[in-house]
């Protein structure tokens, strides 16, 4: 049993959760705001590779700013007083909230919704080109019907380096085959989350991890609209393409995230606007990161960053979504 640290200035109210690496408080901060009060546990501060994933985790949250990827309000990302304050989801997680409903689905404009808001969180990431190697509904938060991307304990900017993680029931086939993920790979794990949340069913079953790769590398899903003949068709076939086993035969995330608004009957203009703003930068060095099921390849030096400029921009190729045409058969 890990006893409870405290960080100083901060309220603990209650328990809002224990991860694996982790545990979450509500607290009231020097402010008197409510945030989920994020403290790493001995043991991660103990194990090398642990306590560098929680760094990054910190370090990344802060930096980005968008309001479907968790806000971070504050943090120290190493040592002994290691914490990230972030802004508190009052419903918790996808995962939890799915549990609660006991197996039945999301109602069609709700899953519609919450795919469309991480859509538009990773079409963010990966216009300032990071991935974030970790999607799923376990990482999805909720407030009010409105979802935010969190866990960015795995993301990484893509001009750092090469790596390859993430969590076997959504992770792409080339991720399996130990190759870099791309933003390629997150829309793969993205695909997974709508085809779970549309039909109820992810599309790859396995009870070991061999059973998974196996299925993820060889097998094709039933087609979602015959799942669920309700989802519009344009949505479902995104999602089905987003499923390829090749990474350069799926959507990029922004086309995903405009036909999940059109299917809700909304505008999609404002991201472009959203994601043009630089976030704020961290200037600490990253330390050496490692995958979640491996250890991480560099394949690219380490850029200087300069200040308020993303570091590792997005190449002409990682934004792809001007250039990828839906109806181009691809070989
Ligand atoms: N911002 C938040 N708002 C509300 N609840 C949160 C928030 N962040 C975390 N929690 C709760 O705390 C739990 C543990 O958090 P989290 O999954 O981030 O921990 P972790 O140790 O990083 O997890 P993992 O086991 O994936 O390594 C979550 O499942 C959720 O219930």
């Amino acid at each position: 049993m890990t006893p409870e640290r405290s960080i100083p200035g901060y309220k603990l109210l209650h328990l809002l959760g224990r991860g694996h690496t982790a545990l979450v408080h509500l607290a009231q901060d020097p402010q008197g705001r409510q945030v989920a009060l994020k403290i790493p546990l001995e043991e991660t501060l103990r194990v090398q590779e642990a306590a560098e994933r929680f760094g990054n985790e910190v370090r990344m949250t802060l930096q980005f700013r968008h309001p479907q990827v968790v806000q971070g309000y504050t943090g120290t990302a190493y040592g002994p007083k290691a914490f990230v304050a972030l802004r508190h989801y009052p419903e918790g997680t996808l995962c939890d909230v799915l549990t609660q409903r006991a197996g039945k689905k999301l109602p069609l404009e709700e899953a519609l919704r919450v795919l469309a808001d991480v859509a538009s969180g990773l079409t963010y990431l990966h216009r300032l080109g990071a991935v974030h190697q970790d999607v799923k509904t376990q990482n999805v938060y909720l407030d009010g019907g409105r979802a935010a991307l969190g866990d960015l304990g795995s993301a990484y900017f893509t001009a750092q380096g090469g790596q390859s993680s993430g969590s076997p029931y959504y992770m792409a086939p080339e991720i399996y085959h130990g190759e870099s993920s791309s933003s390629a790979s997150d829309v793969y794990s993205l695909g997974v989350l709508a085809y779970e949340l549309l039909s109820g069913q992810r599309p790859h079953q396995g009870d070991t991890y061999e059973e998974l790769m196996v299925a993820h590398l060889n097998r094709f899903a039933p087609p979602l609209s015959h799942l669920n003949p309700q989802v519009p068709r344009s949505v479902a076939r995104l999602a089905e393409l987003a499923l390829a086993k090749r990474p350069q035969d799926r959507p990029p995330a922004e086309i995903l995230r405009r036909a999940l608004l059109a299917a809700l009957g909304e505008p999609a203009e404002e991201e472009d606007a959203e994601a043009e703003a630089a976030p704020p930068i961290a200037t600490t060095p990253t330390p050496r990161q490692m995958g979640r099921h491996g250890p991480v390849t560099p394949r690219v030096p380490t850029q200087p960053v300069a200040a308020g400029e993303a570091p590792g921009a997005a190449t002409t190729e990682e934004r792809g979504s001007a250039r990828w045409n839906p109806f181009k058969r691809r070989k």
